[in-house]
């Protein structure tokens, strides 16, 4: 089993690094008096700069590593104003120097201020096309643009894939409470998961972070009736509808709770007592996931003890570009109750004339 431990360092680095700078811009752009409602300029230039300081600490520490990233700098090339900001803000971040607390490297990239070619060229390295052959990372620089606008839960995720197989997870999710037991404490957690070496959870912020062992992840085993199904707050995003009928024919009493972002595979591998299902069931067939939605996710709900599947229980295909294989949603749970809540997700779909 390769162990992927300077991989697993500099990922966690680079999702520590784009989290500061997405909280900072949340804090000095979205929260600021001066947002017109609907102007979803900052969530651009936090997802372009974002993107250019986890590509270019991979581009350092792996430079013959490929990126599957979400964004690229077309409309920097055009909107100079943009340009400009995002080429600031990414070296706010990427100048600082090494943190001895992070155990960060000089080697990585930090410390030193980048070109406004260089910050262009590495938002472009996300550009790369994926496939079934060796190794590559996929990033989503914010995922859960919505929830990033509204203050609610977004996630910095970045995952490692070789021959098609994920094999290295890093997730930040900077608002979502450490400890899900007090939902209104400290917020910002680091989840990381390794195959085969299980899923752990970090605080986000290193200085909170150096006196705080991780935790190990476990996901707990639930009956149906306990638990609630996680699922996304856009109804363009999920069959929401549908998820109400399976949990009606489950005998699941709890009400849904909806997240933006991959948080909910996080809450989903952590157990918060709100978690136990994720249904992501296609509200518009025509919509093709992405492999940076759910590479990190799948793999720590998996490393905590669950199963991730499309509706038929067919395993996520990682390996076919940057759109997910051919695949009829995503269903996850533990392992105990995902067998039974494919056979209620297919009973539904079947009643809902979905089913060929
Ligand atoms: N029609 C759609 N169906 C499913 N997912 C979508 C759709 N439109 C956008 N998304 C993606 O859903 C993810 C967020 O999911 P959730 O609602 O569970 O938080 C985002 O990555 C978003 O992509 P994008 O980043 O391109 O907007
Ligand atoms: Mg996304
Ligand atoms: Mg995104
Ligand atoms: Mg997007």
């Amino acid at each position: 089993m390769v162990v992927y431990a300077a991989e697993q360092a500099v990922a966690i680095a680079a999702v520590r690094r784009a989290c500061t700078l997405t909280t900072a811009v949340f804090n000095n752009l979205v929260k600021g008096e001066t947002l017109v409602k609907g102007d979803k300029s900052p969530v651009t230039v936090a997802d372009l700069s974002a993107q250019a300081v986890v590509n270019t600490i991979l581009l350092h520490a792996f430079p013959s590593d490929p990126i599957v990233g979400e964004e690229d700098a077309a409309d920097l090339r055009e909107n100079k104003v943009l340009c400009a900001r995002v080429i600031e803000l990414a070296n706010e971040v990427l100048s600082v120097p090494p943190s001895e607390l992070a155990e960060e490297k000089a080697s990585w990239g930090l410390g030193e201020h980048r070109s406004e070619g260089e910050v262009l060229q590495a938002i472009d390295r996300g550009n790369y096309e994926g496939g079934r052959a060796g190794r590559m990372w996929t990033l989503d620089p914010i995922d859960g643009t919505k929830g990033f606008l509204r203050g609610g839960q977004y996630a910095v995720c970045l995952a490692l894939i070789n021959d098609g197989r994920v094999e290295l997870g890093v997730i930040g999710c900077p608002n979502l409470p450490l400890d899900p037991a007090i939902p209104d404490g400290p917020a910002g957690a680091l989840f990381v998961a390794t195959r085969g070496r299980g899923a752990f959870q970090y605080p986000l912020s290193t200085v909170v972070g150096s006196k705080i062992p991780p935790v190990s992840l476990r996901m707990p085993s639930l009956p149906f009736e306990n638990l609630s199904f996680l699922e996304s707050v856009e109804k363009a995003h999920a069959a929401l509808d549908t998820n109400a009928k399976i949990a009606q024919l489950l005998g699941v009493k709890c009400e849904p709770v909806r997240m933006d972002s991959q948080a909910k595979y996080a809450a989903l591998a952590r157990g918060d007592s709100s978690g136990g299902v994720y249904l992501r069931l296609p509200a518009n067939t025509e919509y093709r996931e992405k492999i940076w939605d759910h590479a990190p996710g799948s793999l720590l709900v998996e490393e905590a003890g669950g199963i991730i599947s499309d509706a038929f229980g067919k395993p996520l295909d990682f390996g076919a570009g940057r759109f997910l294989g051919k695949h009829y949603g995503v269903v996850g749970a533990g392992k105990e109750i995902h067998q039974k809540l494919l056979e209620g997700v297919q009973q539904i779909l079947k009643e809902e004339g979905k089913l060929a």
